[in-house]
């Protein structure tokens, strides 16, 4: 059997006595799109960081395509595999949104920004760069100043910098969060077809976006995750109803 893309044993996290992720198991298989939701505060964005390396674990386990990634630096991690956005603060405002690819590709790679030039015109590198571009549907924008770009395109310049490095699992932190109707039904769309054949994570408040997008949702409640299943079971499950959805929803309308 192959394992999981990424599985979380008995996962805790403290911040000095308070335990604020208390004892997660979960099992992500490769492929799938998994959304975490929960109310403010429940944890998802330290959940997020410990997937990622940016928070150690008090205790339990976190391993990516069976690796364990205890002790694992958050730069070791992506290499291993696993990518994650940082929202519009990883994007270089005054370069092209092409180079800004072309830049998100190097880092695997092992080069820094000193080796710019020497890479400037290899043509792997502007090949992929291009090929992402036309993933994310800015290839119409390729030569403008990635901080002239609209919000939404922003987002999906950063969602293309979080592919550049071609890792198998995508952890997506609110993708959709401050967008208009359809820049969000443009977003989900895209991240829909850059995630196909990828693990995708993610974790958002908007659940119209969950529902259309996750193969399975599991939701946080003060730091322990009260249901793993597909979206019309987690929507019919009353402990769900109860401890968050109803007002989620009802928040939707
Ligand atoms: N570095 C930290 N030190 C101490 N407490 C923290 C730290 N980071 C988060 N917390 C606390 O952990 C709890 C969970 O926070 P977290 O941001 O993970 O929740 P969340 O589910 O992502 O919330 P939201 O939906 O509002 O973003 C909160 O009570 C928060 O105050």
């Amino acid at each position: 059997m192959t394992a999981p893309a990424l599985e979380l044993e008995g996962v805790t996290k403290s911040f000095g006595r308070i335990e604020i992720i208390r004892g997660v198991d979960l099992r992500i298989a490769a492929g799938e799109r998994h959304a975490i939701i929960g109310p403010n505060g429940a944890g998802k964005s330290t959940l997020f960081n410990l997937i990622t390396g940016r928070f150690d674990i008090t205790s339990g386990r976190i391993r990516l395509h069976g690796a364990d990634l205890r002790g694992k630096a958050p730069y070791q991690i992506n290499r291993m595999g696993l990518s994650r956005s940082f929202q519009i603060t990883n994007i270089f405002a005054k370069m092209t949104v092409f180079e800004n690819i072309r830049c998100a590709l190097l880092w695997p790679q092992g080069y820094g920004y000193s080796f710019w030039n020497l890479v400037h015109n290899q043509p792997s590198l502007t090949e992929g760069a291009e090929e992402i571009l036309e993933q994310i549907n800015l290839t119409g924008r390729r030569d403008t100043m990635a901080g002239l770009l609209s919000y939404a395109e922003q987002r999906a310049l950063e969602i293309g910098i979080t592919i550049a490095g071609g890792a198998d699992v995508i952890m997506l932190d609110e993708p959709t969060a401050g967008m208009s109707h359809s820049e969000t039904d443009y977003i989900v769309d895209l991240i829909r077809k850059v995630t196909e054949g990828r693990t995708l994570v993610v974790v958002e408040h908007d659940m119209g976006v969950v529902f259309g997008l996750a193969d399975r949702i599991s939701v946080l409640v003060y730091g322990e995750i009260i249901a793993t299943d597909v979206p019309e079971e987690v929507r019919r499950s009353p402990r769900v109803q109860e401890a968050y959805l109803g007002t989620a929803l009802e928040a939707e309308h």
